[in-house]
Formats: C-alpha cells, structure tokens, sequence
C-alpha cells in the first residue's frame, strides 16, 4: 500500500454561531485506509464530514484531498469528483429506476465503464432492484442505492456517515465486503462513522473518537492486533493481591465487575511472572488472553476515565 496522505484534516473548527462544535480537529487517512469515526450523538461526526466532502463551505483550518486544498477548487464538479459520499438520506430521482440513476451519476462524473456500474450492482446484491422505480425503494434499498453510487466516477475517498443505517443486518456484511473490495482492489480510502461498534472495530485499521468536537483517543486498531503487549485476564482466589503484585512491577491491571484481574503483559513477562505469582500464595484457576471490546473502550473513554 502507497504511504501517500489521500485526506489531510488540518486544524479545523466550526462554530455555528457561539457554539464551537468542532475544535481544532487534525487527522489524516492514507491511501487504501478504512478509518473510523466515532463519538456521542452531537459530537460533531456529521459536521466534519460534510466540511470534509465540501456541503459546509463555512469552516477554520484547511482540508486536503489528495493534496489539493479544497478550498481552493472552484468547479462543484470537479469537488464533488474527490469524494464519494453518503451524508444522512442519499437523494435519487424516484421516478427513474435504480439502473436509469446509476448510469444518470455515471454519465455526469464521465468515464465509468458498464462494468463498474454491473460490478457495484453485484458487489451489493442490487440486481433485482435495477428494474424498479426508486420510488418503490424500501429504506434499505435506497440505502444500498446510495452507497453504490458513491463509488462512481472513481474517488478518491469514500466519506460514509452511518451508511448502515436502517439497513436489514443481513445486508451489512455485504457493505462490509463492499468498502474493503474497493480498499483494497481499488485503493480508494474509506472515512466511515457509525453507532455499531463492532462493525468500526471488524473494518478499519484505525478509530477516531470524537467528543464535543474533539479527537479525545486515536487507536490504531491494526498497530493493537499486531503487537506483542497484549491483554490477559485471570481467573483467581485473591484477586486484590494480584492486582497489588502486578501494580508492584509497574505492570497496569484492573478488577473487573466479576472480581478477574486484566493486566497488559508482553508473553515473554509470563514465563517469568507466573512462577512468583504461584510462590506468593496467589492460585490461579484460569489464564486467556482479553480483547476489550471498542464498545467498552468507548464508554469508558466517554466516562473520562480511559486508562492505557
Ligand atoms: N445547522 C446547524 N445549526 C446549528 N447547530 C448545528 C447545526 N448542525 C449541527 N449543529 C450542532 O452541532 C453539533 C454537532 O452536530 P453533528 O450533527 O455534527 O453531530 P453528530 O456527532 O453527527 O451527531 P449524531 O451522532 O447524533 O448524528 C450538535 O450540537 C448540533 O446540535
């Protein structure tokens, strides 16, 4: 994968008249990178990627696509050609069919071959729905009609604000297979918010979190699944004199509501711990590795109380 910046969020804020709803916000995204975005209802996610994909004009700081200042592009279109986007209800023309609009959008961006339309419709299990009126659409299908367009005429970002919403759960995977096809064939990056954590956590290699218009905790996801410090958690009869053992070797460990201990060790630490813990009295029934889930890093991050 190139190393290039394909988005850069540089020092943006955005007041809506004294409210300060985005402060100072820096990120960035590489290209073929799926990054997540999440946050509280009122966080300010909406109002950053429509900044990011050009519907707020109005903003502090500077955005680049691709390395291009954003600001400084004149023609809509030609904006409008950096990112694909879908940013609350996705609009269509009702009176033409799923099809008629997909290759309406392609013959405004020019360019788009009858393939990558089939491929979208494919990718996204669309064909039944091609023929239909889209005002016919249920919900979920003008979602799944939305997010098909937004691959059309070759962006260089995907910006997808809550794209799963109201979506049928079984059609979620397929959003899935839909972003980290077109990361991954097409190197085209994905900036995607969402209220299912489990869905940022599955997909993207990196999660912003977003509280009262700031970035409070980046985690890089891929970095946590690769590294050799990991997380454990033990079963055992005297859990308060384990935590006070590993707190006495600078180790961070935490009792958890049903009285096991977690603690960040690296496995080398084990072999050589294991033996001391056992000799000081301490009996431990059982050992297995713990992945915090993104949900309970979340609420404990919204309660202020992250501990690393
Ligand atoms: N047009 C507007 N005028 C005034 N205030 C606004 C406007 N749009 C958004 N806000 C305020 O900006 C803040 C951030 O809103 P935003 O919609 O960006 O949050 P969000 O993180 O997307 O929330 P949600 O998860 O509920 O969609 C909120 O306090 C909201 O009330």
């Amino acid at each position: 994968m190139e190393n290039k910046n394909i988005l850069e969020v540089v020092n943006v804020s955005k007041r809506y008249s004294q409210k300060k709803v985005l402060n100072d916000v820096n990120l960035s995204v590489k290209k073929g990178e799926i990054i997540g975005l999440v946050g509280p209802n009122g966080a300010g996610k909406t109002t950053l990627m429509s900044i990011i994909v050009g519907l707020i004009n109005n903003y502090e700081g500077d955005i680049y696509i691709d390395g291009e200042n954003i600001r400084k592009i004149k023609k809509k279109k030609q904006k409008q050609k950096l990112t694909g986007c879908i940013i609350e209800t996705p609009g269509f023309y009702p009176h033409l069919t799923g099809y008629e609009n997909l290759k309406l959008l392609s013959m405004y961006y020019g360019k788009v071959s009858k393939q990558e339309i089939l491929d979208v419709i494919s990718l996204l299990e669309l064909e039944n729905a091609m023929k239909k009126k889209v005002s016919k659409y249920s919900m979920g299908m003008k979602q799944r009609l939305g997010i098909a367009q937004t691959v059309l005429g070759n962006p260089k970002i995907l910006v997808l604000d809550e794209p799963t919403n109201g979506l049928d759960p079984t059609i979620i995977p397929k959003i899935r297979d839909f972003i980290r096809y077109y990361a991954k064939e097409k190197n085209i990056s994905t900036f995607i918010s969402s209220h299912i954590l489990s869905e940022i956590e599955t997909i993207c290699e990196k999660v912003l979190f977003l509280k009262n218009g700031v970035i409070v905790d980046r985690i890089d996801l891929e970095n946590e699944r690769n590294s050799k410090r990991k997380m454990f958690i033990f079963k055992t009869n005297k859990a308060e004199k384990l935590f006070e053992f590993f707190k006495s070797k600078n180790i961070f460990s935490k009792i958890n509501e049903e009285n096991r201990v977690i603690a960040s060790l690296e496995e080398k630490d084990i072999e050589l711990l294991i033996p001391e813990i056992l000799s000081s009295g301490i009996v431990i029934t059982e050992m297995k590795e713990y992945m915090e889930k993104l949900e309970d890093r979340f609420l404990r991050k919204m309660e202020g109380n992250l501990v690393d």
